[in-house]
């Protein structure tokens, strides 16, 4: 593990009137970590994401990634620096088909200009098959490549969530956020994108962030876990010191832990 993190929070909150949806929240992520968030509903978990993505602005602490700081960047600056995320509610573009819901995430880093690409020169032709290319590429990574031309809407939940962690990728994250990839999953399905994670994870040399419902995933697959409640860090630790925290189990009172 290297000794400066990619990622560090330091004691970063928000506020929405007299909410403190997050509040001095600490957190570290080192080159290839697999880390899990948990909390029950409205713990602020999503709302951290928005943070560290940039849709919010902390009213409160610092971001710092790769040594840079990122407060007040906009989220297409932040992807830029190498943060990708999904979303709990599945965001892709339902009328476009599979292939052009990656090639919109490549569009944003192609390497051809918009001047190429509006006189048609051959650089832009180039590109466009460059991008393509690589489009399948991670789309094969998926399974996805046999419904390229399907439009995303008709694909099945599942093959959904999975497109989704396919575009996050195009975009060349160094940090992933995957908010509840595998929620409406079957156990099945669960197992299955449990394996491409830590497939994705050592093929891209990625640092993982997790929000997952799933306890025995969670515990399955992370090294180590942040737990929030009421927009707190409450715990942190292996899966193992989470299980038996009395804090966490408290939070969870009446649900699953282990
Ligand atoms: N833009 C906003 N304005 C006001 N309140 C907000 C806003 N965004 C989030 N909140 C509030 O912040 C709190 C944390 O919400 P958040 O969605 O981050 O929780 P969560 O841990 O992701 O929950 P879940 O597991 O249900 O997805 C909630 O009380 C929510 O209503």
């Amino acid at each position: 593990m290297a000794n400066t993190p990619l990622l560090k929070v330091d004691n970063v909150g928000i506020q929405f009137g007299g909410l403190k949806a997050v509040s001095g929240v600490n957190v570290e992520l080192y080159q290839g970590e697999l880390i899990g968030l948990i909390g029950p509903n409205g713990a602020g978990k999503t709302t951290f994401f928005n943070l560290l993505t940039g849709v919010y602005v902390p009213t409160e602490g610092q971001i710092t990634f790769g040594g840079e700081k990122l407060n007040g960047l906009a989220p297409y600056q932040i992807t830029r620096k190498g943060i990708s995320r999904t979303f709990q509610n599945i965001r892709l573009f339902g009328d476009l088909s599979v292939l052009d819901n990656v090639k919109v995430a490549y569009h944003s880093l192609a390497r051809h200009s918009i001047l190429s690409s509006i006189l048609r020169l051959p650089s832009h032709f180039s590109g466009e098959k460059e991008m393509e290319e690589k489009a399948i590429d991670f789309l094969k990574i998926f399974n996805l490549d046999g419904l390229k031309d399907e439009a995303a809407k008709n694909l099945p939940y599942g093959q959904q969530r999975r497109l989704e962690i396919a575009r996050a990728l195009a975009a060349h994250p160094k940090l992933l956020l995957l908010d509840e990839p595998a929620a409406g999953m079957n156990p099945q399905e669960t197992k299955e994108l449990m394996d491409l994670i830590a497939f994705i994870r050592k093929e891209f040399n990625l640092t993982i962030l997790l929000i997952e419902h799933d306890m025995p995933l969670v515990m399955g697959v992370c090294e180590r876990i942040y737990v929030l409640d009421h927009g707190q860090l409450i715990a942190q630790g292996s899966p193992e010191d989470i299980r038996n925290n009395p804090k966490v189990i408290e939070a969870y009172l009446g649900e699953e832990v282990s």
